[in-house]
């Protein structure tokens, strides 16, 4: 089998890691933006919402109907889209695969979840977890790679095959494997230093190219393949336990031993079918070649292996067993990070890092306004923009200022001070931070805008990243991340860790936000210790469902007039 378990062939540069997928764009000082789009959820007929098997490219530009196209300067509270609960996809050419949750719609790509954490409560990057799959040809090594991710229910795992790293052959070579007698079993055939190189990389976090192999041609296709560090990253192949540097990546190694009369009768089957080879020409290189070669490299790398699966994929219980494993080995990473950050840092002193506004008798009527459920919309909106407006221009405050004289009409020189940055950038948690945008740029002249739409996942209560549009070179700019309110902290964790991951120093970014509950204080100040963290209150408690309280309800909700519904923070 060929690459991992999605769309083919885009190309995409390197971004960081959180740069979970990009779609080109007219609009060349920003980031190419991540698409999944939160309104096309697939139900998989159990109710749940499936999640992609591997996070990859998203080909074609996907406009949903909120106000996900482009940075603005401007935002007039418009009302959202809501998530689409779709129980069939109608189109006849949208095919949806419940095995990848990737929606494929004429000449683009739909993801249907986002990504998921992929770093701890310390704001830290996680190491996913690799296995190594490993076992003779056509011993069903995809097949169970792919059992494994069905049963995992991790919503980000990708899978990386061996096959993609086969060298490009010689014209002389290229004539060999036209007649069966290039030996594509021999460890040499491989470019294990490629295939160290991005299974490194994708153990950091990383985006990496990764080669698509054509089995019809002997050679790799012109197009690669976008992939990006998971939490689970299953890496398949005949030789996958030759290489020592290889083996040293894997975390767990598994060697499917399905016996040779069968793995023939499949090969066979299809190398004829899939891969273009007639009776005589599969026979004859597996005689040849496959054959000696499982025997001298594949056969005894199995002493590599910490489990055997005999059978291959029809194999449940050795399936179930690694599934375990696995399971085990994620909640000791640490990948379960609401959860923990709710029952962390209880009755600790505030950070220095945390900056409330004084709690005067205008700030505190604003929040009697906008905190009381009878509070009209249009009431909601009007004192919200105000309370919006002071914390956005304290925040402003807080960025360095250089000491500057002017001359008045009068003639007379003023000694004031003038913001040591022009580069200044907003970037808002969408929804509920989009409402932050407007006092930005009132106040800021020429404030360059991104967007970052972080949802929650309903099945694990973990965050998710479906939206990402940052300037390109916004590692250069101080940054004002706004977010309406924050609870654990999670959501706004995940977007400091994309801007971190845009190499924007940690000292650089302001967190605003109109209210936060004390624990997402903590989290973030744990975590992110530079970034300096502004609001105009703070609420003791988070509920069992994650809301702040005393709290203001869902601010999304109230400012956008839209029903209450457990999607959106
Ligand atoms: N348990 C099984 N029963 C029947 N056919 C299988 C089974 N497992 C795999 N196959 C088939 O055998 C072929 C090779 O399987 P695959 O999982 O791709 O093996 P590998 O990755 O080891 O080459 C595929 O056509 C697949 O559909
Ligand atoms: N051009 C090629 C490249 C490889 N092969 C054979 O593929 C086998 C590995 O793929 P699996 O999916 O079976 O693991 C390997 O045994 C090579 O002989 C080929 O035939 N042509």
């Amino acid at each position: 089998m060929s690459v991992s378990s999605s769309t083919q062939g885009k190309q995409v540069k390197f971004y960081p890691s959180s740069s979970a997928s990009s779609d080109s764009d007219d609009r060349s000082d920003l980031t190419e933006p991540l698409y999944i789009d939160p309104n096309l959820y697939v139900d998989i007929g159990n109710g749940d919402y499936c999640c992609p098997a591997s996070p990859t490219t998203v080909p074609g530009r996907i406009v949903s109907s909120n106000s996900l196209e482009s940075p603005a300067r401007t935002t007039t509270p418009t009302r959202p889209a809501r998530r689409q609960r779709t129980t069939s996809v109608n189109s006849q050419s949208t095919t949806a695969n419940p095995a990848e949750c990737i929606i494929r719609a004429n000449n683009r790509t739909i993801y249907t979840a986002g990504r998921p954490p992929w770093y701890n409560c310390a704001g830290q990057q996680v190491e996913p977890f690799v296995i190594g799959v490993c076992g003779g040809s056509a011993s069903g090594k995809t097949t169970v790679a792919q059992k494994i991710i069905e049963s995992l229910s991790v919503p980000w795992v990708t899978l990386l095959s061996m096959d993609c790293f086969y060298k490009i052959l010689t014209e002389k070579q290229h004539e060999q494997a036209l007649l069966n007698e290039y030996n594509f079993d021999h460890p040499d055939a491989f470019d294990i230093d490629l295939l160290v190189e991005v299974l490194t990389k994708l153990k950091e976090g990383r985006m990496v190219e990764v080669p698509i192999y054509n089995f019809v041609t002997h050679s790799r296709e012109s197009k690669t393949k976008t992939m990006y560090g998971a939490n689970v990253i299953i890496f398949e192949g005949i030789l996958a336990f030759h290489s020592t540097e290889v083996l040293k990546l894997l975390d767990m190694k598994v060697f499917v031993d399905t016996d040779a009369d069968i793995r023939l009768a499949r090969r066979l089957k299809r190398d004829i079918s899939q891969r273009g080879r007639d009776l005589s020409g599969v026979l004859k290189q597996y005689l040849t070649m496959v054959k000696p070669s499982y025997a001298n490299y594949i056969a005894p790398t199995m002493a590599h292996a910490d489990i055997i699966v005999p059978r291959g994929g029809e194999n449940k219980v050795a399936i179930h067993l690694i599934v375990q494993h696995v399971h085990t080995q994620l909640q000791l990473r640490g990948f379960k990070l609401r959860e923990t950050l709710v029952n962390s840092y209880k009755d600790q002193p505030m950070p220095d890092s945390l900056h409330l506004l004084p709690p005067t008798p205008q700030i505190k009527g604003l929040h009697t306004f906008i905190r009381c459920r009878g509070t009209s919309r249009d009431e909601f909106i009007f004192y919200s923009k105000r309370l919006i407006r002071l914390v956005i221009e304290y925040a402003l405050s807080l960025f360095p200022f250089k000491t500057t004289t002017v001359e008045t009409p009068q003639g007379v020189l003023y000694e004031g001070k003038r913001m040591g940055s022009r580069k200044i950038c907003g970037v808002s948690i969408l929804r509920a931070g989009e409402t932050m945008e407007q006092a930005i740029c009132d106040v800021c002249k020429d404030i360059r805008i991104g967007k970052i739409l972080i949802q929650t996942n309903r099945n694990t209560g973990e965050p998710e990243l479906y939206y990402l549009r940052l300037p390109k070179d916004i590692k250069d700019y101080k940054v004002i991340l706004m977010d309406a309110t924050v609870a654990t902290g999670a959501a706004a964790m995940m977007a400091l860790r994309v801007l971190l991951d845009h190499d924007v120093p940690e000292e650089n970014i302001i967190l605003a936000s109109l209210l936060m509950a004390e624990i997402g204080v903590h989290s973030i100040a744990y975590a992110f210790p530079k970034v300096r963290i502004v609001t105009s209150a703070l609420d003791p408690e988070v509920n069992e469902k994650f809301y702040v309280i005393p709290g203001i309800g869902n601010f999304g909700d109230r400012y956008f007039g839209t029903e209450p519904s457990d999607d959106y923070l």
